[in-house]
């Protein structure tokens, strides 16, 4: 371990490059056979090339175990989570905590700050984990050597692949740095102020429910009602839907499949048995990718029978224009066709799925809090009728985003409760070459995780980490940019492109509510978070009165 980390990250050892070189010397050695004896040659070279696949899959096996192997050897001489089984890991320990306190992610978060700046040996079946819950190493693997981390598609995010396909969650290299590009501009300033008025249209139609209800002591689930919200918003700013067609076609299509898919992450073996819930499922997510195609067709249709000038196409003049407009602003004419549509049908179902259980999961344990601390709640309440007073004296229908910024505490307090539920409370990466991290040894192949939630929770990076203080980020802008001890946008080039919207649109929502509403939480069983699903929802709901 004496030599530096960077020295070992090029570390050329590769027990599959071996056999191969051994492989193409084999072939060379038939062919010069051939000029010797030539019958026998014939019939060896053909042999070879019959058997060549199998030979190929023979030496790739060879290769993964002796990869197993030695990331086994290295990896034992790391801290070593409990629980460890020989055979199989800590799989054991980690089912037996799904759907109990501490959950799985608990479990990681503990683990790994008990024991941070190093990482945690993990093992899950004959997957070889490390668990990290330090800034240092974190920011390694997110920024200064993110080249050699790779999306971990096969692990994490493999029962969400009916959903995210080839989108930008998913994709690496070239691909990824092609759509990255395209979208930020898509997102660029303009949609934001666009955003400001869906968000408060949204929040509107929410408010006429909450007054039928006003002071009547009947109860409402905010939960449900914030995920239909913030849906209807990721889908007028994508694909300009209305609120009714987002209620109809969200609910019946599209969260059943992500049910069912949170579901498969801690239940693989759903993804292969072929009962009724298996062909409903495949049936809606073909009906979803149908519906969201047709959109974009008739969009880009739409677009072209309107173009008047040649390189109209090319350009974006209008500014309300929603985020498909914008992309496929982008889309050459020869370019477009049965490939296009398939990538933006991905990219469209990333962003409904990126864009709405997070965002709904930050207002819910952000009312949740508020509403068990009546003097934050006061302080919250006063800055949106202040600030709402303020724009409507400029004669202003909705604040400006200028405006907006005045909710210092609101948003201090929507950051805040990312940060105590850690709504996306891991996420994983997959170590392309031998690294070190936290100054010990990663060999190539492992999975690392981060614990977000571990590094959140830390007693020694956030005073009184498991207190809810909006106050911590009221003028105080350097937790979040970094020091990659604020992550639940992580931090880096791959960080969420949709972190100003989701605040923003926050902020609007948050804001319209208190101003206008007292809440009252009316079940003990409010403050239970769910131990199954990411991002992390309430377990049975939440559930308040109005006044
Ligand atoms: C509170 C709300 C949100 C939270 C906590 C959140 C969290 C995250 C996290 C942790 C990642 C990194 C995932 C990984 O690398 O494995 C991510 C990526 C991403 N998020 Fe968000 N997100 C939120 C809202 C949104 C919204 C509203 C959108 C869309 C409008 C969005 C779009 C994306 C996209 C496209 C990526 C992938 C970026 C890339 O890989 O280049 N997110 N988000």
């Amino acid at each position: 371990m004496g030599s530096s980390p960077d020295d070992d990250v090029n570390d050329d050892f590769s027990a599959r490059r071996f056999v191969e070189h051994v492989s193409e010397r084999v072939l060379v050695g038939a062919l010069l056979a051939l000029f010797i004896h030539q019958k026998e040659s014939l019939i060896i070279l053909a042999l070879m090339t019959l058997l060549e696949p199998v030979f190929q899959k023979a030496v790739e096996a060879v290769g993964d175990i002796l990869g197993w192997l030695r990331r086994l050897h290295h990896l034992r001489k790391l801290n070593c989570a409990p629980g460890y089984n020989a055979f199989i890991g800590h799989t054991v320990p980690l089912f037996k905590a799904v759907g109990k306190y501490p959950c799985t992610w608990d479990l990681f978060a503990f683990w790994s700050s008990a024991k941070a700046p190093k990482p945690v040996r993990v093992q899950i079946f004959t997957r070889h984990c490390v668990v990290i819950a330090d800034p240092e190493p974190i920011k390694r693997v997110f920024n200064s050597n993110i080249k050699n981390y790779g999306k971990d598609t096969e692990f994490a995010y493999n029962p969400f692949l009916d959903i995210l396909g080839t989108g930008l969650v998913t994709s690496e290299g070239e691909s990824w740095k092609r759509q990255r590009g395209r979208i930020s501009q898509a997102l660029r300033m303009e949609i934001l102020d666009d955003v400001v008025d869906i968000a408060t249209r949204a929040v509107d139609r929410l408010c006429v429910k909450l007054e039928k209800i006003r002071g009547t002591g009947e109860e409402i689930e905010l939960a449900e009602e914030f995920r239909l919200l913030t849906l209807q918003v990721i889908g007028e700013a994508i694909l300009s839907l209305s609120p009714e067609e987002s209620d109809e076609v969200m609910p019946n299509l599209y969260l059943p499949i992500m049910e069912e898919c949170n579901r498969r992450s801690l239940e693989p073996w759903r993804a292969y048995l072929p009962n009724k819930e298996y062909f409903d499922h495949k049936d809606r997510v073909k009906k979803l990718n149908a519906y969201v195609i047709k959109l974009i067709r008739q969009r880009w249709k739409l677009k072209h029978s309107v173009t008047a000038t040649p390189n109209a196409d090319d350009s974006i003049d209008n500014p309300h224009a929603d985020i498909l407009d914008r992309v496929l602003a982008d889309v050459p004419k020869s370019e477009y066709g049965p490939e296009v549509e398939r990538q933006m049908c991905d990219e469209i179902k990333t962003f409904l799925l990126a864009g709405h259980e997070t965002s709904a999961a930050m207002l819910i344990w952000t009312t949740w809090e508020l509403a068990k601390a009546p003097e934050k709640m006061k302080i919250a309440t006063e800055e949106a009728k202040k600030v709402y007073k303020n724009s409507e004296k400029k004669n202003k229908k909705t604040p400006s985003r200028d405006d907006l910024n005045g909710l210092e505490y609101i948003v201090g307090a929507l950051k805040e409760s990312l940060r105590l539920y850690s709504v996306v409370p891991v996420v994983t990466r997959k170590c392309l070459g031998d690294d070190y991290l936290g100054g010990e040894f990663i060999p190539k192949g492992t999975t690392v995780i981060i614990s977000v939630q571990g590094v959140h929770h830390r007693e020694d990076l956030w005073e009184s980490a498991q207190a809810f203080e909006p106050r911590r980020f009221v003028g105080n802008e350097t937790d979040e940019t970094g020091n990659y001890s604020y992550l639940p946008f992580i931090q880096g080039p791959r960080n969420c492109l949709g972190q100003y919207l989701a605040l923003l649109e926050a902020r609007v929502v948050m804001a319209n509510l208190l101003r206008k509403f007292k809440f009252t939480s009316s079940r003990e069983t409010n403050g239970a978070k769910h131990t199954k699903m990411i991002p992390i929802a309430p377990a049975d709901g939440i559930w308040f009165t109005v006044d």
